[in-house]
């Protein structure tokens, strides 16, 4: 378990340091002296360039007209996806293409705010959501380039206006269009998601409405990330490697490269595509899939001259609902691999006694048996 580069101390100042570490965008994108704890130890350093992954790209006109032949196509390519490495393409999505583009702009109006501003919704400690320069009061080493949001969403009825209000009430009535847009942008990740769901419950043989009405409830995560240019990209990682402990990703990327997949022992990367969202398995489906399918390793790279974003809708059950594979994918052949939990006590495993680059669900099983829960 690797535990010893997160600061667990919630009052702790930065270990080693004499005054905070500040990661201030506009600043650090001109800093040709990369501080230390942004440098990643050698066997972690990236290829900034890597080989490309071929994922299928799954067109899902046919599955949402009803058409029996496409649902079985798009199906079997989603089924071999996630057997091999958890990563696919979908296009004809649904998504309306301006909403997305918005979803970008208003990125660059958040993160080219001056950092005083963006602080006004600063993450604490403990706190799932809000903004987050570098996690440098998380992490004491191995800081990722990288600013994020963090925003809850939820499907129930009662909070539709989760997302808006959050942008009133931390910024000011006048983020209000952000409210609205990353509001609507999350309504249809929720519907895309739900989808794939259905998708996913075919191609496992199990039944067509099972993961969707698992997840119909869901309390999930929208996570807006910014990667400053960094002029030793060689040197840091934007995202470091990590499985994603959540349930399904949606992610957007702009058309700048940065995602790369660990697949037979190799990164590969995963070329923009505006048009598609990448969507990949986390731990969370492959306890549900009864390690049918695989959530993979992945990470982030940046670059000396083009900032980059994506847009990553983590899908997440509700509190209560317990993570348990659907009974056609247990049997004499394929016993159960992992026990039953719920998502917020692996969330506040990844949270507290791990850091995510190392088998998160084989970590969390054990940790679950040595303290009996
Ligand atoms: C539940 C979550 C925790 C993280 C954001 C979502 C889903 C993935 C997790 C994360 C991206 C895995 C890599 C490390 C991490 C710290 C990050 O770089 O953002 C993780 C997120 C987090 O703990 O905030
Ligand atoms: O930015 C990316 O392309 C990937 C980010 C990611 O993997 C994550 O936020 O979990
Ligand atoms: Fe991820």
């Amino acid at each position: 378990m690797t535990t010893n580069s997160i600061i667990t101390n919630e009052k702790s100042p930065m270990l080693g340091e004499e005054k905070p570490l500040i990661f201030d965008a506009s600043h650090m994108k001109n800093e040709s002296n990369i501080p230390t704890q942004y440098i990643w130890p050698d066997d972690e350093k990236p290829c900034v360039v890597a080989q490309e992954l071929h994922v299928p790209l799954i067109d899902l006109r046919g599955f949402f007209s009803g058409d029996p032949a496409a649902t079985q196509q798009a199906s079997r390519l989603v089924g071999e996806a996630c057997r091999s490495h958890g990563f696919f393409l979908v296009v004809n999505h649904g998504v309306d293409s301006n909403l997305i583009s918005k979803a970008h702009r208003y990125m660059d109006t958040f993160f080219d705010m001056p950092l005083s501003q963006k602080q006004k919704a600063q993450r604490k400690i403990g706190e799932h959501c809000g903004y987050a320069s570098s996690f440098t009061g998380r992490f004491s080493s191995k800081l990722p380039w990288k600013e994020t949001l963090s925003l809850r969403y939820t499907a129930k009825e009662n909070s539709s206006h989760i997302v808006e209000e959050y942008f009133q009430r931390t910024l000011g009535e006048s983020f209000n269009n952000l409210g609205n847009v990353y509001q609507e942008y999350c309504n249809s990740m929720n519907t895309l998601s739900l989808r794939i769901m259905e998708l996913l419950g075919i191609s496992l043989g199990v039944q067509k409405s099972h993961f969707k009405e698992f997840f119909e409830d869901n309390e999930s995560i929208m996570r807006l990330n910014y990667y400053p240019p960094c002029l030793k990209p060689e040197l840091t990682l934007g995202t470091g490697p990590h499985y994603d402990p959540t349930s399904l990703t949606v992610l957007h990327q702009d058309c700048v490269s940065g995602l790369q997949v660990f697949v037979d022992n190799e990164w590969y990367s995963i070329r923009p595509n505006f048009n598609a969202f990448v969507v990949n398995i986390g731990d969370t489906f492959m306890a549900l899939s009864n390690g049918r399918y695989k959530s993979c390793l992945h990470r982030a790279v940046v670059n000396n001259t083009t900032p980059r974003k994506s847009l990553a809708f983590f899908l997440c059950p509700d509190k209560d609902k317990v993570v348990s594979p659907p009974t056609e994918l247990v049997d004499y052949n394929n016993p159960r691999l992992y026990p039953d939990f719920t998502w917020p006590a692996l969330h506040e495993f990844t949270q507290k006694h791990h850091r995510a680059e190392t088998n998160t669900l084989q970590a969390f099983s054990m940790w679950l048996k040595e303290n009996n829960i």
